[in-house]
């Protein structure tokens, strides 16, 4: 659909753009992204004729774009620019019919029934039939960029460049307008070019992105490949993480403020945060704490403050236990979307804690079973002093939960069944938590603080056996 071959060019003497190619089909999505400065809009102005190359080739659909005439380029190719202003008085209406010249013969060819059909599903798809009669000048600017993107639509054209299109829109419209562009890229074969600050939308909606960098190509791939973490930073000069979107298989770049909205005193987690009552067990953290739970409330990877276990007497009926735990923070005053939360037959007082330290790093552990019986029910929380990546986490609570099932085994708990070990009920409340300060662990410090949680958690959940 569009071709760029060694491009070159800029302004006057001042050469932007460096030696440029790349190729874009039919029906793709494509982003352009770079820091400000890049020569992101300058490139999309020569793609769009408006800036002549110095040297190179840009066609579309296999013929030269300078070989067009305006009116023949517009029926191809419609352009929504990042700044839209309008020097006269239209209204909304007036303003998406100009779309429809590109189509007609002469200066005054009659409005067609197809005009008018496109008109309006243009602007029902753009949700500016609402306003049709107003004067586009007294409408915000989100409006406005939805009365450009009609008039754009109405071209009908087969590329559709776009200037940081979502640049004016709140949250819902942002979406509305992908959403839209998306559905027309995948259902009409549409071919949409759109330059995007927001790396995260960027990576939602797009096949590829181009990244620029000082007019050049710095990469040209999947969404996934191009943000890379030390590309974006490289590139934009500044420190993001990249994560997995939570719910589709998309990258997302998260800034890294230097001023984190945490404590900014050191923090070590020790007994000083372990609250023990008659009926419950908390451990109330001064930050939030980088967390993953099993089997409580609050379960998963977040950042948590509050690790609560609620004491319930054994064989409690209980209808709707959400509610009631809810009930129970509330009165507490434990905001749940920081919590980790378990109501087990545990008896808080017997809850052994455990602190631990080496040269790199301190764990304080928290184990308590509950007694009666050969079923036990046994709680095991981690404070980890130390700034660690979610994998080892996950690492730390997998060898605290070998360790809880080799003591189990060792001190022949059963199952109500008789089976061997009994980890059928009690595998599922397990907590660690980092507090992400100080600098990410070294190799060795992780083999040495795996070590510290095996022998911790033995010591732990030894002990709360025993007295349970
Ligand atoms: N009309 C112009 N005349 C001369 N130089 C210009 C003109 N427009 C832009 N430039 C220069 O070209 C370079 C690239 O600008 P361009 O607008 O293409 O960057 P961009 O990547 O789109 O930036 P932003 O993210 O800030 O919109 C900048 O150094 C800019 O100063």
């Amino acid at each position: 659909m569009l071709n760029l071959q060694h491009v070159s060019g800029g302004y006057d003497d001042q050469p932007i753009i460096q030696d440029l190619s790349f190729s874009v089909t039919r029906g793709e999505f494509f982003g352009i992204l770079g820091p400000n400065g890049s020569g992101k809009t300058t490139l999309l102005k020569m793609i769009s004729g408006l800036i002549p190359t110095v040297s190179g080739s840009i066609q579309l659909a296999n013929v030269s774009i300078a070989s067009f005439s305006r009116k023949a380029l517009a029926r191809r190719m419609a352009v929504l620019p990042q700044f839209t202003a309008q020097v006269f008085s239209y209204t909304v209406r007036e303003t998406v019919a100009l779309g429809r010249y590109a189509h007609h013969q002469g200066m005054f060819q009659t409005w067609t029934a197809e005009d008018e059909q496109v008109l309006q599903t243009v602007m029902e798809q753009t949700t500016t039939k609402a306003f049709e009669h107003e004067d586009v000048q007294a409408l915000s600017g989100g409006e406005q960029q939805r009365v450009f993107l009609a008039q754009a639509l109405a071209q009908q054209p087969d590329l559709l460049l776009l200037d940081e299109p979502t640049n004016h829109l709140d949250l819902a419209y942002q979406k509305e307008l992908l959403d839209l562009l998306k559905k027309d890229v995948n259902e009409d074969g549409l071919t949409v070019v759109s330059i995007f600050h927001d790396l995260n939308l960027a990576s939602l909606y797009c096949d590829r992105l181009l990244l620029l960098h000082e007019g050049q190509k710095q990469a040209l791939d999947t969404p996934d490949s191009v943000l890379a973490e030390d590309l974006i930073q490289d590139v934009y000069q500044t420190d993001v993480t990249k994560h997995p979107h939570p719910a589709i298989a998309k990258p997302q770049i998260h800034l890294l403020p230097d001023a984190a909205d945490t404590a900014t005193d050191t923090v070590i987690i020790d007994s000083s945060f372990l609250h023990i009552q008659s009926d419950h067990l908390v451990l109330a953290a001064p930050a939030p704490l980088r967390t993953l739970a099993l089997g409580a409330w609050g379960s998963g990877i977040g950042w948590k403050q509050y690790f609560v276990n609620c004491h319930m007497s054994a064989g409690h009926a209980c209808p709707d236990t959400e509610r009631d735990m809810q009930e129970y923070l509330d009165e507490y005053q434990f905001d749940s979307s920081r919590t980790v939360s378990m109501a087990t037959s545990v008896q808080p007082g017997q809850a052994v804690s455990v602190f631990r330290k080496n040269e790199y790093i301190s764990v304080f552990t928290v184990a308590a079973a509950s007694g009666g019986g050969e079923q036990k029910s046994v709680i095991l929380w981690l404070f980890i002093n130390g700034h660690l990546a979610d994998e080892t986490l996950i690492q730390m609570l997998a060898a605290a939960a070998e360790v809880k099932t080799y003591v189990l085994q060792e001190l022949a708990v059963r199952a109500e069944n008789g089976n061997f070990p009994s980890s059928a009920n009690t595998f599922d409340r397990l907590a660690a938590a980092a507090v992400q300060q100080g600098e990410t662990l070294s190799k060795n410090a992780l083999v040495a603080l795996e070590d510290l949680i095996r022998t911790s958690v033995y010591t732990a959940t030894t002990q709360a056996i025993q007295r349970s």
